[in-house]
């Protein structure tokens, strides 16, 4: 039992020193309670802080959540923009690196044009200096043109005196022979026999020989015919002439001789060509020609060649006014070809100026003429005037004198010289004689042959007292007023006034008596000088 005492006593103290234990745990229990409660206040007020921290932080993170976001568009913005920025940046590299290569070209090449434009400075220096050399050379010249200018202006003035001369010296009267090729309306047709025409041919080249090969004067004639005792007659003819046209002879060789007597119209002399010959012998064709290059005739190669002249001249000071008429005469009648109606049924009268030297004849179209086409259109319609009045008149322009007349006034305003000259180009009635124009039974036919033989035989004595004159007779009356032909053209046969005569034969022996009369009046004509040296002529034969 006390065991068992002992045991309760130690129980008991166990218990109170446990419920002491119990009391100092109750009171550490409390203290550790408040400690507790403490501890969970300052847990809590932790917590509330924490919490509101967390939220400060919550905010605060989805604050930095949007900055983040703007950065981060922000930086894909930049990123986008550094790109932009990069390739901006290749793009300007690529740029440089261009244009510094273009750079390294451009500084060579301006080097290059520093060195081409220090050249050029140094040519441009030389240039000037070469211009101003020129202007000073270019200031000399022109005074030396303004002398040649005046030297050339005397010049013309001599050599108008000295073509003068020349034309003098050669004759103020010149006679051209031409004979006209055999043409096809030559031979007989029809039944054409080739031997017949080989014949004809043999028989003109034994007609016409031309001994002169070199100066091309001289044409002889010869015929052969049995005598009554029946020998056998040769007869041979030689004339000359200031030159002689074989049938070959082309419209520009005939031409070439005349054109110098067409300057002599620009230098203020009057000039007449006549073409003389029977009917058919080729006046017209001389004179008028046909309408190609190498057939057009005299007149209007002349007119060209007078037009060309006054343009030449023009640079010398000269002015040309032309007019141009063209008159027939027929029966000793004058009738306008420019006349309006297709029959001149005008009277009209010549009339001379003995002040200006100048004739006129009343009531006819004188045409102001500005180029050589208006003359080929003037000529044109006279020669269909012809063909009327040809056809009212049986032949007539074969039986008429044709004068067309060029009148030349020219002045120069740099010299104040004028001049006033006239070419006359006459185609001759035909020259046949009385019993060859079948006349004689015939008396208008007759009439007409009298009439052209008297104005034929008038020009030739008016031809050959102008050469009397000229010789000495100054006294020496010349017959102008015997036909209206010398009449008209008294003014530019006169003077120093030079004169052509164109002497058409034709080569058929059927007509060497006709060619006999017409050389001898042409030789008549060619041994008249009119004031000047006369010329050596011969006449061989019966
Ligand atoms: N040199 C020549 N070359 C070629 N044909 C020519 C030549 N001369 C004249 N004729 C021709 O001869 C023919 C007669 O010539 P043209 O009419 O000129 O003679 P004409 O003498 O004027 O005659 P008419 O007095 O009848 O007027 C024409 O057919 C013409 O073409």
């Amino acid at each position: 039992m006390d065991a068992e005492r002992v045991k309760v006593a130690e129980l008991q103290g166990n218990q109170l020193a446990m419920s002491q234990q119990l009391t100092a745990s109750r009171t550490q229990e409390m203290a550790q309670r408040r400690e507790l409660d403490s501890a969970s206040d300052e847990i809590d007020q932790l917590r509330k802080r924490h919490a509101r921290e967390l939220e400060e932080q919550e905010i605060d993170m989805r604050k930095k959540d949007r900055e983040v976001r703007e950065l981060k568009e922000d930086l894909r913005m930049c990123q986008h923009d550094l790109e932009r920025e990069r390739e901006t940046v290749a793009s300007l590299k690529a740029t440089v690196s261009h244009q510094s290569t273009a750079h390294v070209a451009l500084t060579t090449q301006i080097s290059s044009s520093q060195a081409h434009q220090t050249a050029l400075q140094a040519h441009l220096e030389a240039e000037m200096k070469a211009k101003s050399d020129l202007e000073a050379e270019l200031e000399s010249m022109r005074k030396r043109i303004v002398e040649l200018e005046i030297e050339t202006r005397e010049a013309e003035t001599i050599r108008r005196k000295l073509h003068n001369q020349v034309q003098e010296l050669k004759g103020n009267i010149r006679v051209f022979c031409r004979v006209r090729p055999l043409l096809s309306s030559d031979i007989p047709t029809p039944d054409y026999d080739p031997e017949e025409e080989d014949r004809r041919r043999e028989e003109c080249k034994a007609l016409m020989v031309f001994p002169d090969k070199m100066d091309h004067k001289e044409i002889m004639l010869s015929s052969s015919s049995e005598s009554a005792t029946g020998q056998e007659r040769k007869d041979e003819w030689i004339f000359a002439f200031d030159r002689v046209f074989e049938p070959h002879a082309s419209q520009a060789e005939v031409f070439e001789e005349i054109s110098q007597l067409a300057q002599s119209c620009t230098d203020g002399y009057n000039v007449c060509v006549f073409a003389y010959g029977q009917t058919g012998s080729g006046k017209s064709f001389t004179m008028e020609g046909g309408t190609t290059e190498a057939t057009v005739g005299m007149i209007p190669r002349a007119v060209e060649q007078v037009f060309r002249e006054a343009e030449q001249l023009k640079s010398k000071g000269w002015e040309y006014k032309m007019e141009g008429q063209f008159l027939e005469i027929y029966n000793e009648t004058i009738n306008d070809l420019l006349g309006k109606a297709d029959f001149d049924r005008k009277k009209h009268e010549i009339k001379h100026d003995a002040k200006t030297g100048r004739t006129t004849v009343t009531d006819v179209n004188v045409v102001p003429l500005s180029s050589p086409a208006q003359v080929s259109t003037l000529l044109n319609f006279a020669q269909s005037r012809r063909s009327v009045a040809a056809t009212l008149m049986n032949e007539r322009s074969s039986r008429s004198h044709s004068v067309f007349t060029l009148r030349i006034y020219g002045k120069n305003s740099l010299t104040g010289e004028s001049c006033d000259g006239s070419l006359n180009l006459v185609d001759l009635a035909g020259s046949e004689r009385l019993e060859k124009s079948g006349a004689a039974g015939d008396k208008d036919r007759l009439r007409e042959t009298q009439n052209i033989n008297k104005s034929l035989s008038a020009l030739g004595d008016v031809i050959a007292a102008l050469g009397e004159k000229g010789e000495g007779k100054t006294d020496k009356h010349i017959p102008y007023r015997n036909s209206k032909l010398t009449y008209l053209l008294q003014n530019s046969l006169s003077g120093n006034s030079k004169t052509l005569m164109v002497l058409n034969l034709s080569p058929l022996a059927s007509h060497l008596n006709e060619s006999l009369c017409s050389l001898r009046f042409a030789t008549k004509v060619n041994n008249t000088t009119i004031g000047t040296a006369k010329k050596q002529t011969r006449v061989i034969g019966p």
